[in-house]
């Protein structure tokens, strides 16, 4: 099959009436894959972005998934993260604890965030280096096709100029193919300093959620989904985003109204 089918082949769009009906069809999607991966492999490697996404991953807190996943088995990471202190307000790491993972019972040592005590660039390599520790003792596999780690789950947003993690429209780091995590200084979004998996890493993952929604996405979704006006697809962040496995779109109606 051309590769071009492939990819299609791997990609649904699911586009709900409401964002409430998104954030209980998200919750069942990551639930059934959390009892999928610990039943055939013995643990859940998930990757977190910042942003709006958080809020979508309301349902798991709630019953019945609060109570019933193997959180015990359930490894987090962060797709990017601020380089900022831990308790700041910009921190996606503050953002992911406040909002979900002070509500689930996942180890702490299962939690993997940045040395906040570094600057960018050793902030990457660190983390880098942690993620490549667990792929020593196996607990990230890496890609038998791509030689980079192959995470389980990725959940994306997306910003409205098309940025997915911290990787910008036109930034040359969209072109990073060696390292695991990078770093940038001067980003678009506030604050400028971030660390980020790098897209060879993104798109080794078996599984990748991208959420998007309300109004303000909706011309990035259009130019990354949208069919024949020839002016988005793979030249925006998002539209590059793909999966070993199965890449999923989650769309509200009003982030799709201009599909
Ligand atoms: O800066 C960031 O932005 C994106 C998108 O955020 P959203 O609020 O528009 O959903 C986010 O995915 C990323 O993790 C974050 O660092």
């Amino acid at each position: 099959m051309a590769a071009a089918e492939e990819m299609k082949k791997k990609k649904k769009v699911e586009i709900f009436d409401t964002e409430e009906e998104l954030a209980v069809s998200l919750a069942r999607y990551i639930a059934d894959l959390s009892v999928d991966f610990i039943r055939s492999r013995g643990s859940f490697t998930v990757v977190l972005s910042g942003g709006y996404l958080i809020h979508n991953l309301r349902k798991l807190k709630e019953p019945p998934y609060v109570g019933s996943l193997d959180w015990s088995k359930w490894h987090v990471f962060w797709l990017d993260e601020r380089v900022v202190p831990k308790g700041h307000p910009d921190s996606n790491y503050k953002l992911a604890f406040d909002g979900f993972l002070s509500y689930v019972p996942i180890p702490v040592e299962n939690v993997y965030a940045i040395n906040d005590a570094l600057p960018a660039e050793g902030a990457a390599e660190d983390y880098e280096n942690c993620v490549r520790q667990l792929v020593t003792k196996k607990v990230v596999p890496l890609s038998t096709i791509t030689g980079f780690p192959a995470f389980d789950l990725m959940l994306l947003g997306m910003g409205p100029d098309g940025h997915v993690a911290s990787l910008f429209p036109g930034h040359p780091l969209l072109n990073e193919n060696e390292r695991w995590v990078t770093y940038i200084k001067d980003s678009p979004k506030p604050p400028p300093e971030r660390i980020t998996f790098t897209f060879p890493v993104i798109n080794s993952s078996k599984y990748i959620a991208v959420v998007v929604a309300g109004p303000g996405e909706v011309e990035a979704v259009r130019k990354v989904l949208g069919s024949g006006d020839g002016d988005g697809h793979d030249s925006l962040p998002a539209g590059m985003v793909s999966a070993e496995g199965e890449l999923t779109w989650f769309l509200d109606k009003d982030a799709a109204s201009k599909l």
